[in-house]
């Protein structure tokens, strides 16, 4: 490797690209899943496969007319700045009416799944999972027809919310869906809201919107939209007026695509949820203008949440407390046998995160030093004797060739440290050296990944 990209420097300027955020997938593996392990539809990227492009993750959201899924899907999309996210309308796929059927319009049953050409729903779709734009027709429910001449061009995205009436009424179309969403509102609020809409904004009169309600809605609602509730993963009572659970929502969705490649090769490996106050603190410490002062301070506060987050994957066990008014309240106790260990120096930087949170902590030392390029190393070790009995948050906050690394974990396994109670707490890595140490350790965990 040449020698600038041995430097902190090197590191710090490679991970200067986005911050991905990630998820810990449950259970250890040594080597890559096999492809075969997840679902069709949301498959995780083997080794061999890791350059495939990442499938979209598609959302059906769902409810009666008017009941809000067009704001529940704004709303989403706001919320999920960080990602190219496109909504496709089952409206967009309306049958336009014939000559024959526009003369008598109020006998059309636009609540039937006929009314919609639901292969052509299914076309796009699928084309638009497999990375391909897609050319949807433009409806107008004024004169019940598509525009002849002009479609709307939809890009691939790394989100698709497919959004109507009956978007989970067709097998074929559920199965494409990876969240399914019913937003569930009052049948009368439902109601009052139509009426508006439909004659602010869709040309109705009143008596019109009443009797087509009575006469197709209504009972189409009962017999088709309702019946499909049951497919929902989600329910939404009251529509964009549930902050909570569009929240929920949205992280939920911000979670299954923040699983950088590499999380999805090495589930052991646990990127950060990245918010801007965490990208803020990165863009400050990258800034070659910062303070020596101001460079500690928002170092200090980035290791402190790794630090915190690496002690929420440490093992606990229950544990109940009466609290002052008498009652019990169960709760967990934390885990006692644990030590620190930094990678000396910089590892030495995050040990006063580690004092703050855990008091009293044991914390060892190790110096890996390379003398000069015959491969020789110099290393000075001072651990606690029991070592072998605790977990070990093992310290090193930026990460480069990961030569020190592997062999600090090589060292702790030696002393009979088992591989899955180490836990390699790091800020900023170049990902492709990772590679080296993936298979050690218990969990990686790390704030920001350098793209290499
Ligand atoms: N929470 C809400 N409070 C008040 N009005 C709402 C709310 N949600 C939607 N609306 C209004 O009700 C009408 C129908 O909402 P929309 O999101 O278009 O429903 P859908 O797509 O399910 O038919 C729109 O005019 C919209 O502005
Ligand atoms: N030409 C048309 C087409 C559809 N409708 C009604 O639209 C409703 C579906 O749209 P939402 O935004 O309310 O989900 C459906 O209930 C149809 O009755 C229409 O009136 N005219
Ligand atoms: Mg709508």
């Amino acid at each position: 490797m040449p020698e600038e990209t041995n430097s902190i420097d090197y590191v710090m300027e490679k991970a200067s690209g986005p911050h991905f955020s990630g998820l810990r997938l449950d259970g250890m593996l040594s080597s890559p899943p096999s492809s075969s392990t997840a679902s069709p539809s949301h498959r995780s990227a083997s080794a061999s496969d890791s350059n495939a492009p990442k499938q979209p993750f598609v959302i059906g959201v769902s409810g009666g007319t008017a009941s809000g899924k067009t704001t529940v899907c704004d709303m989403i999309i706001q919320q999920l700045h960080d990602h190219r996210v496109v909504l496709v309308n089952q409206d967009s796929f309306y049958r336009g009416l014939t000559a024959e059927e526009s003369k008598r319009v109020h006998e059309y049953n636009f609540d039937h799944p006929d009314a919609f050409d639901t292969e052509q729903l299914l076309d796009c779709v699928q084309k638009m999972r497999s990375g391909h734009s897609y050319q949807v027709p433009i409806y107008d429910f004024k004169s019940h027809r598509r525009c002849s001449d002009s479609f709307r061009q939809v890009n691939a995205s790394d989100v698709i919310i497919l959004e109507g009436i009956l978007v989970f009424h067709d097998q074929r179309v559920r199965n494409l869906m990876n969240m399914k969403i019913f937003v569930d509102t009052d049948a009368d609020v439902r109601l009052a809201r139509r009426i508006r809409r439909d004659t602010v904004e869709r040309g109705r009169d009143i008596n019109s919107v009443l009797e087509q309600y009575a006469k197709f809605v209504k009972p189409a609602f009962d017999d088709f939209v309702l019946p499909s509730k049951k497919y929902a993963d989600v329910i939404i009572p009251r529509g964009g007026d549930n902050h909570v659970a569009i929240d929920l929502i949205v992280q939920h969705i911000h979670t299954k695509l923040g699983q950088h490649d590499l999380c999805k090769i090495y589930p052991n490996v646990h990127v950060i949820q990245s918010t801007f106050q965490i990208r803020g603190m990165h863009t400050l410490i990258r800034d070659k203008e910062i303070s020596k002062h101001d460079f500690v301070f928002y170092s200090d506060r980035l290791i402190r949440l790794v630090v915190e987050h690496g002690l929420g994957h440490l093992p606990f066990t229950e544990k109940q407390v009466v609290t002052p008014t008498g009652s019990v309240y169960t709760g967990v106790d934390f885990c006692k046998k644990l030590c620190g260990v930094s990678i000396v120096r910089s590892g030495e930087s995050m040990e006063n995160a580690l004092r703050a949170c855990c008091k009293g902590i044991k914390i060892g030392k190790l110096l890996i030093h390379r003398d000069g390029d015959n491969g020789k190393q110099l290393i000075y070790e001072k651990l606690p004797k029991d070592i072998s009995e605790r977990h070990v948050l093992l310290l090193d906050p930026v990460l480069a060739t990961g030569n020190s690394a592997n062999q600090a974990i090589e060292i702790l396994i030696q002393k009979g440290v088992p591989e899955s109670h180490i836990i390699f707490l790091n800020l900023i890595s170049v990902s492709c050296y990772l590679l080296m140490i993936f298979l050690k350790v218990n969990l990686y965990l790390l704030q920001d990944l350098a793209r290499v």
